[in-house]
This record gives structure tokens, C-alpha cells and sequence, in this order.
């Protein structure tokens, strides 16, 4: 059954994407603008990204991949109309560049049409062209921008029971890769009949802001992309379908090193947190319950950890004790450290260069999967931000 109701239910299927074409686009003078910290060595990358998902089916969790699923998708002739139409009225090329680009691509098989949805299309590509824009565009200048942060599928959709909130991504360069995962849950026969919690054109929201910590609870971090408005959205639309009992809202600084909650802290057990250390203990969490009709109640805030004992009905939260000194801590949070991916309660997916966050974890009796990430971590993002949990086995319901 597709779903998750918690981050360590054992991985049953997971939506990952190979990265492959749209990184080959990243040039020293994009990739600020793309939200790369360098330029990957794109087939080391496969490797690695390879390694991972072998590594997943190791332990018995099916991969599926978004070009997959999107080129089977893009089959079906109303899909192909509706993400060229959206796509071409999001791009503002001008009249007569949006009738070129659209004949261009209509002309594409569905396997062609994915790549280039996915590795955009540079004006030199274009079969033919002619116009004001076009002539006042550099020859490299895309028509349509490459996707290359596709490879963090958490961020653009996230299920959370049994519906899929497709995510309304904050920056620019994202903004696409929901129109994408949106057009494969709508017109994918493997999702047929699931109800989508939320939509791309809602206040903005990112999968790798929400977590599950317990059936019942979610925390949403709130900072440089999700916005308090997302989160109140996501409170209002999460209560309305049952799914929830209670929505921690937790503000992460805005900035990049902490652009979603899932960089300082993720679940490896069903109490159990590897968090950043010096924010363990001094992230705050506004509880958000619903008063029906619509109505939320808010309580104060008081420490996250607190909170989500309190909603979780467990005595404590409890964190894996890194202990690192602050030089280490801050080396290791930026290589995606504490963005682990649970397999099941205690086995848990991490990059091999967090040596010291690694070691903790498997003194505290985590099993560590290691994965290299040389170059997948140049898009700063661990397991989990490259994962999309599909289905995950349900821990439990809550009344
Ligand atoms: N959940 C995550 O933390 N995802 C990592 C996203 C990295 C990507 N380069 C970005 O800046 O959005």
C-alpha cells in the first residue's frame, strides 16, 4: 500500500532519480543560480548514485525512478499537453519563442521529452528558431532551464499517510521539478485514485521541511524555503483529512547550511533522533492542533525535543549523543551528516565521510549503511533528501 506514517517504518519502495544530462549543464557561472556548491564529476556521480540505490535493494526496498516513471507518464497524450502548456506558460519565452519551443516539443517521443524536461533545452537545441528573443539570446542561453536538484526527490513530493502532498518549491530553479512529480501522480496508472494533500501553486512547502516523527505527528521546519504560511496551509489541509493529531512548527534559521529541518535532524529509530548539536536543544516548536471547522489552536513555543515527546505520548525524545567538538559538528552537518535515510527502526542509510556522526551512530547500536557522496554532496544533500519514501510499513494508526 503506498504511504508512510513514520520515517523509520521499514522502506518498502522509494522513488529516487539518477542524475544524469541536467548535471552536465552546471557551469561555474550557473551553479550558484542552480544551487550546486560545484561542478560534480556527473559520471562518478552515477556511480555513486548507483551504489545507493543497489544498496536499497540490498535490503529489499523497491527503486523506482522518476524518468521513469515520467517517460511512461508522457505517454498519455493529455500529460504531454498539459506539462508542455504549464511549462511553456511558466518560462515566458514571448509569443513566437512559446510557438517555436511548443512545436519543438511536441514533436518529441515521450523518451525525449523526459530528458529534455529534465535536462532543458539550450537555444543552440532548438530545431529551429527565429524572433526578437531568440535572436537576443546567447546561443547556450536555455529556452528551458535544466532540473538538475531533480536527484532530491524528498523535496518535491512527500506522502504522509496514504496522500501525496506535492510540494510548492521555493526557489526558482525548483519550481518545475513539482510540475513534474504532480503530472506523475496524476496521470501514473501506479497512482491512480490517490488523493493529492497539497498542490505546487499553495504557499510555499518542501518535503525535506516535513517529518513524521510518530503516526499522528508531524513537524514542519520553517526557514529559508518552507514558509509560515506553508506550514499553516499544510496544518489546516493535514487535520481537514485526518491525518494528524498534531503539527510541530519548528523555525530553522534561513540560510543555506539549514535549508530544510531534514539537514540538522532526522529519525533513525521510533524515539530516537541524530541531530546537529548545538541546535539539539535549542530548537523551539510551535504545537498546532485543529479545533475543527478549520480552526487551529496554537500553543506557545517551548523546546522541539519537548513538544514532540509530549505529541509522540512518549517520555522523551532521544538523541543520539554525537558529542563532537564544534569544528567536527559543523564540517559533518554540512556534508549532510544528520540527513540519514531509515531503512527500518535502527538501520539507517549515511554518507561514509561523516566518520565521527557515523560512529556515534553505531555506538548508540544504529546499523550504518555507508554510501560514497563525493559528488552526489556537491547539491548539498544526504540519503534522505535524495529519497522519496513511496511506502513505508505502517507503525501503527492513531485514533
Ligand atoms: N532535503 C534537502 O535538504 N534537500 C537538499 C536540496 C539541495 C538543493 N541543492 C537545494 O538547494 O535545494
Amino acid at each position: 500500500m503506498n504511504g508512510a506514517d513514520s520515517e523509520v517504518g521499514r522502506l518498502e519502495t522509494v522513488m529516487l532519480h539518477r542524475p544524469g544530462a541536467e548535471l552536465k549543464r552546471l557551469t561555474p557561472r550557473n551553479s550558484d543560480k542552480l544551487l550546486f556548491d560545484g561542478i560534480p564529476w556527473v559520471g562518478r556521480a552515477q556511480e555513486e548514485h548507483d551504489a545507493f540505490a543497489q544498496a536499497l535493494r540490498d535490503h529489499g526496498v523497491e527503486v523506482l525512478y522518476l524518468t521513469e516513471l515520467l517517460q511512461d507518464t508522457l505517454e498519455y497524450d493529455a500529460a504531454r499537453q498539459e506539462v508542455i502548456s504549464a511549462m511553456l506558460e511558466e518560462r515566458q519565452l514571448g509569443d513566437l519563442l512559446a510557438q517555436l519551443t511548443r512545436g519543438h516539443l511536441e514533436d518529441l517521443d515521450p523518451e525525449d521529452l523526459t530528458q529534455t524536461l529534465i535536462a532543458g533545452l539550450a537555444r543552440e537545441e532548438l530545431k529551429s528558431g527565429r524572433g526578437l528573443v531568440y535572436g537576443l539570446m546567447d546561443r547556450h542561453d536555455f529556452v528551458i532551464d535544466p532540473l538538475p536538484n531533480l536527484l532530491f526527490t524528498r523535496d518535491s513530493s512527500v506522502w504522509i499517510g496514504d496522500r501525496v502532498a506535492v510540494t510548492s518549491l521555493a526557489m526558482p530553479a525548483r519550481t518545475r521539478e513539482s510540475m513534474l512529480t504532480r503530472l506523475i501522480y496524476t496521470h501514473h496508472p501506479r497512482f491512480a485514485g490517490v488523493e493529492h494533500l497539497y498542490e505546487p501553486w499553495l504557499e510555499h512547502v518542501e518535503g525535506g521541511d516535513v517529518l513524521l516523527m510518530a503516526p499522528g505527528v508531524i513537524a514542519v521546519g520553517t526557514g529559508e524555503r518552507t514558509t509560515p504560511a506553508g506550514v499553516e496551509r499544510l496544518c489546516r489541509r493535514v487535520f481537514a483529512a485526518g491525518l494528524a493529531h498534531t503539527v510541530l512548527a519548528v523555525p530553522i534559521a534561513q540560510q543555506r547550511a539549514t535549508m530544510h529541518l531534514d539537514t540538522i535532524c532526522t529519525m533513525v529509530d521510533v524515539d530516537t533522533v541524530v541531530m546537529y548539536p548545538p541546535v539539539a536543544y535549542s530548537l523551539q516548536a510551535y504545537a498546532v492542533t485543529s479545533l475543527g471547522n478549520g480552526e487551529l489552536r496554537v500553543f506557545e513555543p517551548r523546546p522541539f525535543l519537548e513538544a514532540a515527546a509530549q505529541a509522540m505520548g512518549i517520555e522523551r525524545v532521544k538523541v543520539i549523543d554525537t558529542g563532537l567538538d564544534p569544528v567536527t559538528a559543523e564540517r559533518e552537518q554540512w556534508d549532510d551528516g544528520n540527513n540519514t535515510l531509515a531503512l527500518a527502526p535502527r538501520v539507517t542509510v549515511a554518507y561514509e565521510r561523516n566518520v565521527e556522526t557515523n560512529a556515534r551512530l553505531e555506538a548508540s547500536g544504529v546499523k550504518v549503511i555507508r554510501i560514497a557522496g563525493s559528488e552526489l554532496g556537491s547539491g548539498r544533500g544526504g540519503p534522505r533528501c535524495m529519497s522519496c519514501p513511496i511506502s513505508r510499513e505502517r507503525l501503527a494508526t492513531f485514533a
